[in-house]
């Protein structure tokens, strides 16, 4: 990699499905050496989610797999023999940081806890991710996507306000601890650098997601009640949700008095402007079910693509609901060159978001997911022999 700014750092990634992985994959496309320590025979079990590629059935590899696990490389080791955990040890002594998200407590039962860790490598940033952390009345309780969504009050505010709650159809869950513990790692690796003591990072989903959800949070401390359900809509800003067209709906966010006037001119309604329930902010969000209905019928009576138009002209935000198909097939996504080719370990290219943030200097590259234990020798041997840690 050319001026990867995490160039030299060597990362064990004890990482299963989606948030370890990711957090993994965050470090791997800024240049940090992944190595995947995974289960011998099966390995981390989203190897086996579809859609699976490749010609012949046993070298087939899932695109999932591949979107949270390229440019790392794998390692298979039974951490339940003592042979292959003396290796992980040797390993611990001569790497940086060790990222794992199984149940709180399992690395700890197999003698690959922080303070065993600690002991061999002082210096070693170790970021745990699970559900609820690491202490705490639920800390051994498995965690997936969806029953974080559902405990940390996500779901109670996703939704139409006369539906059911719903999750994010992205799983925000497992991608934002993800990101928070990649984030923390990076800070602590600064700090270990400076001072040569290491980390103990107790990143849980339920924490992570809470801490994302700062508007919500601060609504409840401030009001005493519960945020409700607004399907696309905002609690304090309006007109800013999905509108129905003629044809289909669109998203248009008149965030502000001024882009309000520029609304009403749009849609020919200057007279709102003026009227009483709609003369603020604060009052155009509260009485906005009546400004919805007030411009419902005028907004049904052209296509999207033509409201999209004009409220472009006009400087309003407004947007297509775009699949995904139509928004990697922008022609302002191909601009930014976010839609790359992303090789299979069997030679079948398929397509990958690379990482989304420029830094000057670096292109971050997307190299082929590692087969399962493909670099089990060229790892110990360069970790181990060639370049080990001092
Ligand atoms: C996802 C889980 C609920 C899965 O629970 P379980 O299937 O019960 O697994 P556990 O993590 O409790 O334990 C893993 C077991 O595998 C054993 N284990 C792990 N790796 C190895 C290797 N290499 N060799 C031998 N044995 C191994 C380990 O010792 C444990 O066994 P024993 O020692 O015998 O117990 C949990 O891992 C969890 O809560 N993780 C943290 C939160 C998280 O990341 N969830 C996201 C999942 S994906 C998601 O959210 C989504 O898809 O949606």
């Amino acid at each position: 990699m050319n001026g990867a700014p995490l160039d030299g750092l060597r990362v064990l990634e004890f990482g299963q499905i989606a948030a370890g992985p990711f957090a993994g994959s965050l470090l791997a496309d800024l240049g940090a050496d992944v190595v995947k320590i995974e289960r011998r025979g099966e390995g981390d079990g989203m190897r086996l989610w579809p859609p699976l590629m490749g010609e012949q059935d046993d070298d087939r590899y899932s695109g999932n797999f591949a979107s949270v696990n390229r440019n790392k490389r794998s390692i298979a080791l039974d951490l339940k023999d003592a042979a292959d955990r003396d290796t992980v040890l040797d390993l611990v002594r001569h790497s940086d940081v060790v990222v794992e998200n199984y149940r709180a407590g399992v690395l700890d039962r197999l003698g690959l806890g922080y303070d065993a860790l600690a002991e061999v490598n002082p210096a070693v940033v170790y970021c745990s991710i699970s559900g609820y952390g690491q202490t705490g009345p639920y800390a051994r309780h498995g965690a997936f996507d969806v029953t974080v969504q559902a405990v940390s009050g996500l779901m109670s505010v996703t939704g139409e306000a006369d539906g059911e709650p719903v999750k994010c159809g992205v799983p925000v869950g497992d991608f934002v601890a993800g990101l928070y513990a990649a984030y923390t790692i990076t800070a602590a690796v600064r700090r270990a650098s400076q001072t040569g003591v290491g980390a103990h990072i107790d990143c849980s989903m339920l924490g992570t997601l809470l801490g994302i959800s700062a508007l919500q949070t601060s609504e409840y401390f401030g009001t005493g009640r519960d945020p409700g359900r607004l399907g696309s809509a905002h609690p304090r800003n309006a007109p800013y949700r999905a509108f129905r067209a003629a044809d289909k709906s669109f998203v248009v966010a008149a965030g502000n008095s001024d882009l309000w006037r520029r609304f009403c001119d749009v849609v020919g309604m200057a007279e709102l402007v003026d009227d009483p329930r709609y003369l603020t902010q604060e009052l155009r969000a509260r009485n906005q079910d009546a400004l919805t209905a007030d411009v419902d019928g005028r907004l049904r009576s052209r296509d999207a693509a033509d409201w999209l138009a004009a409220f472009e002209d006009a400087g309003v935000p407004c947007a297509p609901i775009n699949t995904f198909s139509e928004i990697l097939a922008d022609p302002h996504v191909e601009a930014m060159n976010l839609v790359r080719p992303l090789p299979l370990p069997n030679g079948v290219a398929t397509s990958g978001v690379a990482f989304p943030v420029a830094v000057s200097g670096h292109t971050a590259e997307m190299g082929a997911p590692p087969r399962l234990d493909e670099h089990h020798d060229e790892v110990l041997k360069e970790w181990i022999h060639e370049h080990p840690r001092a």
